[in-house]
């Protein structure tokens, strides 16, 4: 079978391409603030074009012996390093966890004392070992970058999958290896492995490109958390807040859906700060975010919207359901402020509801007439919810 494959066009073109996205892996590590991830997937770039280019000075004449086994160092190593890389991507120590690091250790210490004995006599063997030892490595990445909980998905499902294809071709050279050592089949070993060698070069290729994708959508999430939430309680903040509460009045009034917003404050909070100190007036707000959570539905819209002012924005619920959820809401946190961290706070809140009528040509609107049942419910003595349009008024 003859593959028509130019090799050293195809070795150059790879080292090439490696020497160029490792180049801009190293440029974006200085970029970003010597984020560690991207300094071990350029030396991953790096040890693959050092071994790239050992494996080809052992195939000149009058090459020393041993450059075969240096060549599969930096091979093996490459692999290593991008998996290193996703650990340090994910905060874990660079070998990963306890379990997946033992592996390694011991897959490494299997793979090299491999080495040591075949490399010396046979190139071929030492290809199979290190085609052998890259599968293992490609199917922890793929299980390491299924561990994380990463949104949007796109960039791990890309490389899953090029760990996946390239998985399978380290498998496929080991077969093939195997099956041609044992002479049972008629194979052009070179021919294939050629073959092999190209696809291979194209994934590291793919995958040095990929990389980057991972980490950038990575800390983009970041900083959409930074900007929507509110770092005390994570609730959404008052800008993120307004923003979903207009995109969900402009729904509900398509629709003629019942949308209603709650306006929650906690009574005499400063009173709470002067006597119990700043940092309990904060433990306060966020055992208030998360009772909010845990007592209103995922589809709700909850933020901080002020210092001790939460709002929420609730979709399909009729005054009934309304009145029974902020009763529960006073109740629970009446229970729970009796006490907060082992001081005795006594917290209690008082809401201010109002839901979508004709009358409201805009989101802000509606938060306008809550805040004016809120002011009543404080005028009416707190820890009480009022609505708009009627007055009907839920006292604990
Ligand atoms: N601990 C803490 N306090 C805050 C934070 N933001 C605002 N505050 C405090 O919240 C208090 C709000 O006080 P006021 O607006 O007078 O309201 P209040 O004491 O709750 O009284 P009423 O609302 O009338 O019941 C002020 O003392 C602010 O300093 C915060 O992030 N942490």
């Amino acid at each position: 079978m003859d593959l028509n494959l130019h090799l050293p066009t195809l070795l150059v073109t790879s080292v090439m391409i490696n020497l160029l996205i490792g180049g801009m892996l190293w440029a974006i590590y200085h970029l970003r603030h010597r984020e560690r991830c991207f300094l071990l997937w350029a030396l991953a770039c790096l040890t693959f074009v050092l071994g790239t280019a050992f494996a080809v000075a052992n195939e000149l004449p009058g090459a020393p012996g041993g450059l075969i086994f240096v060549a599969h160092l930096f091979l093996g190593a490459s692999p290593l390093l991008v998996l290193a890389g996703i650990h340090a991507l994910m905060g874990l120590p660079i070998a990963g966890k306890r379990r997946s690091s033992r592996l390694i250790h011991g897959a490494l210490l299997l793979y090299l004392s491999g080495l040591a004995v075949s490399a010396g006599w046979d190139p071929v063997v030492a290809r199979f070992l290190t085609a052998l030892f890259s599968a293992l490595i490609f199917s922890l990445a793929i299980y390491r970058l299924g561990s994380i909980g990463h949104r949007p998905r796109l960039p791990l499902r890309i490389l899953q999958t090029l760990f996946g294809i390239h998985g399978t071709l380290m498998m496929t050279q080991v077969l093939v290896i195997a099956v041609s050592m044992s002479g049972s089949v008629q194979l052009d070993l070179q021919g294939l492995l050629k073959l092999i060698l190209m696809n291979h070069l194209l994934l590291v290729s793919a995958t040095a490109m990929a990389l980057p994708l991972l980490a950038f959508t990575r800390s983009e999430q970041a900083l959409v958390v930074l900007a929507e939430r509110d770092g005390l309680t994570q609730l959404y903040n008052r800008r993120a807040f307004y923003r979903e509460g207009e995109l969900a009045f402009e729904k509900a009034r398509r629709a003629g859906d019942l949308v209603t917003v709650l306006m929650i404050d906690l009574d005499h909070f400063k009173q709470i700060n002067d006597r119990w100190g700043h940092a309990t007036g904060d433990e306060v707000l966020k055992v208030v975010a998360s009772l909010m959570r845990a007592e209103l539905r995922d589809d709700d819209i909850v933020g901080r919207v002020g210092g001790e002012e939460f709002a929420a924005v609730l979709r399909n619920n009729n005054r009934e359901a309304i009145e029974a959820i902020t009763g529960r809401l006073l109740q629970r946190i009446v229970e729970t402020g009796r006490e907060v961290h082992g001081v005795p706070v006594h917290l209690s809140a008082s809401i201010g509801g109002a839901t979508l009528t004709r009358d409201h040509g805009s989101f802000k609107d509606v938060m306008a007439s809550a805040d004016k049942a809120l002011y009543r419910a404080k005028h009416n003595g707190r820890n009480r919810a009022e609505f708009v349009p009627t007055s009907a008024a839920a006292k604990l």
